[in-house]
């Protein structure tokens, strides 16, 4: 029903100047138009679930990694501070109050936060496969249909990998601290070919998010908040995060 009334109801607005309506291709209309080689499109279930994918993937997963690289953020005002005069230093360079998309990548000292964030608190755990066919790891058969739980958190908190794992510390990921790292250490965003389709757009949303809120206010976390992981198909707090936020001058 719903689909039937989007497809007849999605144009875009009225060019001001042409009166004309332009139809914009968004997401959604690529999965209700999409067809395969012998020009089958997609059941109504099959796009109500790769819409529920994006939905969930692209929603929850960056809610869960702000939350938590925010709180490390404000038990850390070295790097809070180091953020904040990074956006000012390049606002007041552009003499502007706006954060803007080619200013993402200038954002280092957030950016080095960002992936801190994401390897300590981990905002997707753990994923698993199926395997398809009988293979060996480590000296260990394992057969084929059998689900593997892949333990990103484990990873990314293993001291044989991570010196002090459970430490904030945002300066391992400089170039000269990272260059030597085996590039399957840091998998937040996991790896291989179903690896995630949204993450550039997951660390620039960060970056604006996280951005605008520092050049704003500062942090500091709320002493009567005990913050405990709880870890699900998302990295989640059991009571909530919660911080006082301090309007800056
Ligand atoms: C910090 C934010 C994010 C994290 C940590 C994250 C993490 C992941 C991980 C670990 C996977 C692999 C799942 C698996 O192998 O079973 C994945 C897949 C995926 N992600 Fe993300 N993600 C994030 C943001 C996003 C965003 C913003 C979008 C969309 C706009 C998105 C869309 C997807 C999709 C569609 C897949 C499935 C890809 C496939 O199966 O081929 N994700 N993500």
């Amino acid at each position: 029903m719903f689909l039937t009334v989007y497809l007849q109801e999605v144009e875009g607005l009225p060019n001001k100047d042409t009166g004309k309506r332009t139809r914009y291709l968004d997401f959604l209309d690529i999965l209700i138009t999409a067809k395969d080689e012998n020009g089958e499109g997609l059941t109504p279930l099959e796009i109500r679930n790769e819409v529920d994918t994006f939905l969930f993937e692209g929603h929850d997963t960056t809610t869960s990694s702000m939350c938590w690289t925010l709180y490390s953020i404000s038990q850390h005002p070295k790097w809070q501070t180091k953020i904040q005069e990074e956006i000012d230093h390049l606002l007041k360079a552009k003499k502007s109050s706006e954060i803007e998309s080619e200013d993402l990548s200038k954002l280092e000292s957030l950016t080095l936060c960002i992936k801190e964030g994401m390897r300590l608190h981990c905002p997707v755990g753990f994923i698993s496969r199926v395997t398809t066919k009988e293979m060996v790891i480590d000296g260990v058969t394992i057969p084929a249909n059998t689900t593997l739980a892949l333990q990103i958190y484990n990873l990314h908190h293993n001291d044989t990998v991570w010196e002090n794992p459970h430490e904030f510390m945002p300066e391992r990921f400089l170039p000269e601290n990272s260059a030597d790292r085996d590039s399957y250490a840091f998998i937040p965003f996991s790896a291989g070919p179903r690896n995630c389709i949204g993450q550039h757009f997951a660390m620039n949303e960060q970056k604006v998010v996280l951005a605008r809120l520092l050049q704003k206010f500062t942090f500091q976390p709320d002493p009567d908040c005990l913050v405990k992981k709880k870890i699900g198909v998302v990295m989640r707090a059991e009571n909530g995060i919660k911080l006082l936020a301090h309007p800056r001058s």
